[in-house]
């Protein structure tokens, strides 16, 4: 199956939490790591974040930085990268700010007809898998779309679905000086867990950032 190179980006406190146990947004990255951020959505095909995320964070997924603002319009791409939202149940808000043009919802053949009604006045509306959303099928999809390049933003079920799926090629983890603490609260990698077969991986970069660090690691197979 041809597939974009996907790779997972995500701030973590020294204790490996991604959010609070009230599964809020924590501001967990510095002035300097945003910026960061706002290079890797602006050097992307697309990006990419579970309906967990938009639920509890409601983000926008647009490249914000005045320093990558305009960045692709002057290679002749739209402003922001293509927006994915995996969405088995169409449960995403209407009034989620993810929504609009250049937004996909991936959604599963299970949702029901009067959200995809709804949404679908709101965005690209596609449906892969017949209960929860067919992650190798969405990618293949977005292949054939054009994306080579997806920027995973979470959250941690996602996450999961991916790295256990072998559909994961990097993962850069920006850990914040900060402890959120907390048995509940979601870390970089939920889902149920391994108990064999450790994904390994290769540490490919590391750097002081913001007062905490940044590590690249890549997946190997
Ligand atoms: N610090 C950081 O960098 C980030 C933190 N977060 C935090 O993570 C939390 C959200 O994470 P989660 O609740 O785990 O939600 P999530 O964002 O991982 O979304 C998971 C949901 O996606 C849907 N889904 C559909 N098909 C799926 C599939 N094949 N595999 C997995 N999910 C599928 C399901 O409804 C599932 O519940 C929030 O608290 C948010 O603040 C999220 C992103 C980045
Ligand atoms: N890189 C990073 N650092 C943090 O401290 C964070 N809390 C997050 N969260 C992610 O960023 C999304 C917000 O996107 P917008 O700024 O609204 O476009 C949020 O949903 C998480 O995916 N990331």
């Amino acid at each position: 199956m041809e597939r974009p190179f996907v790779f997972i980006n995500s701030a973590m406190s020294a204790d490996g939490k991604i959010s609070s146990f009230l599964r809020q947004q924590v501001r967990i990255s510095g002035p300097e790591d945003m910026g960061r951020v706002g290079l890797l959505r602006a050097e992307s095909d697309a990006v990419m974040v579970g309906v967990g995320t938009v639920l509890a964070d409601d983000p926008g997924l647009r490249v914000k930085s005045p320093d990558h603002r305009g960045m692709r319009s002057k290679l002749g791409k739209p402003e922001d990268p293509l927006r994915v939202v995996v969405d088995s149940q169409g449960k995403t808000p209407p009034s989620a700010k993810v929504l609009g043009d250049g937004c996909i919802l991936a959604v599963s053949r299970a949702a029901p007809e009067e959200r995809l009604r709804l949404l679908g006045d709101r965005c690209e509306v596609v449906a892969f898998g017949e209960e929860r959303v067919d992650l190798p099928e969405l990618l293949s999809f977005l292949y054939k779309r054009g994306v080579r390049r997806l920027m995973v933003e979470g959250g941690a079920t996602l996450n999961w679905s991916l790295v256990e799926g072998g559909l994961v090629d990097e993962i850069s983890t920006y850990i914040g000086p900060i402890i959120i603490g907390g048995a509940r609260a979601p870390t970089l990698v939920d889902g149920p867990g391994f108990s064999g077969g450790y994904p390994e991986l290769e540490l490919s970069a590391a750097e002081a950032l913001d007062g905490g660090v940044l590590l690249r690691w890549r997946l190997l197979r």
